[in-house]
């Protein structure tokens, strides 16, 4: 019989995430029925999604929302093979059963050169909320100016490059200085530091002085109410985050957009990935072949350890993370 660690929602969280809401627990997996599998978590993804779902989507109790690349272990199910690495939504698990339905097998071609974990991120669900979020909802064209915030994260790091990749001028911002040396590293055409910055707008129109095109926002709050002011005529802002705000005790009460709206003649459209569900293998051979050509650099912030993944997650929500934030079991 196998035991399996977890980590359940203690008490829901109040403000930022504590280590103290967290509680480990070891859960004792039944042996296998006819057409279940036993996976063992290899990397686990630790994101923002999961501060505003846990208080919409769980209860104290339940072990941890989230997506991990495991291995298969052992297998009743005659479509997953021992030794198979796919990608689950089986929570903060270090072994779990599943019936196989919600899995996403790593394609056996997968390249050696390449960490399984990037299944994780930039070839993974942020990768994909890149891809999607800057071609079908930004609608970027060639020549273009983009902005995109939270700008050297799993996300962010994707939508720059791709964005350079089309054609675009490209401007980011990121929460410490060796974060925009990075944004620089890996081409992005301005890039500030908007904790040090004496001024947002500023900042915004020192990098871009006509404004920006396409907004990527991944932020919300003050940013994005000061970012609005700066988009060209008929601008699109594609609001995919507000990291800004999953943690506010009291909801922030920003200035009202709807005057730079109709003055500028703006599109604001909110996406979550998922409705591309369909187009997950058009969007992962796309960001795979740009990986293997060297034009879409990826970073992970890997912390070591399952009794870890706590302090992962807030390091994450505090912006230590440099790239995708996993937890390596
Ligand atoms: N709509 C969708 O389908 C999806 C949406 N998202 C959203 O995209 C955003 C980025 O996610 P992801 O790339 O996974 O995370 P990241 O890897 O970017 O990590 C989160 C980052 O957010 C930044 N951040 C945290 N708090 C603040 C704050 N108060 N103000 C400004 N920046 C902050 C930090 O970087 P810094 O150093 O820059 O502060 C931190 O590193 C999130 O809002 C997430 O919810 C993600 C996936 C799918
Ligand atoms: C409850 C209010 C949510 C407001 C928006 C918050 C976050 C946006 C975001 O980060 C969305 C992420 C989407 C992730 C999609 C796919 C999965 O890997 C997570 C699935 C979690 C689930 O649906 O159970």
């Amino acid at each position: 019989m196998v035991t399996a660690k977890v980590w359940v929602l203690k008490k829901h969280f109040e403000g930022f995430p504590k280590t103290s809401d967290f509680e480990m627990k070891q859960v004792a997996l039944a042996n296998l029925k006819d057409g279940e599998l036993l996976l063992e978590s290899v990397f686990l993804s630790v994101d923002p999604y999961m501060r505003p779902y846990s208080k919409r989507d769980m209860k104290e109790g339940d072990v941890m929302i989230g997506t991990q690349v495991a291995r298969v272990v052992e297998s009743k199910n005659p479509a997953f093979a021992v030794g198979a690495f796919v990608v689950a939504d089986g929570g903060w698990r270090t072994h779990f059963i599943s019936d196989g339905k919600d899995l996403n097998p790593l394609p056996p071609s997968w390249p050696e050169s390449l960490p399984r974990s990037l299944a994780l991120g930039t070839l993974g669900m942020p990768g994909l909320t890149a891809y999607f979020g800057l071609f079908d909802v930004c609608k970027m064209k060639p020549g273009e100016t983009v902005l995109v915030n939270a700008a050297a994260g799993a996300v962010g790091s994707v939508v720059g490059q791709l964005a350079k990749i089309g054609g675009c001028k490209v401007v980011g911002c990121a929460g410490s200085d060796s974060k925009v040396a990075y944004l620089k590293k890996i081409g992005f055409d301005e890039a500030f530091n908007y904790r040090t910055v004496t001024s947002l707008d500023e900042a915004l129109r020192k990098a871009s002085p006509h404004g920006y095109d396409c907004f990527f926002d991944n932020v919300g709050g003050e940013f994005a109410s000061i970012a609005i002011n700066h988009m060209k005529k008929y601008g699109r802002i594609a609001v995919c985050g507000a990291i800004s705000q999953y943690n506010d005790t009291v909801p922030q009460k920003g200035p009202y957009i709807q005057i730079p709206m109709i003055f500028k003649e703006l599109s604001m459209k909110g996406f979550i990935v998922t409705s591309w569900n369909n187009g997950r293998e058009e969007g992962v051979k796309a960001l795979l072949k740009w990986v293997l050509e060297g034009k879409l650099k990826y970073h992970e912030q890997v912390t070591e350890g399952f009794e870890n993944m706590p302090a992962a997650f807030i390091g994450m929500l505090k912006g230590e993370n440099l790239g995708k934030a996993i937890v390596k079991v």
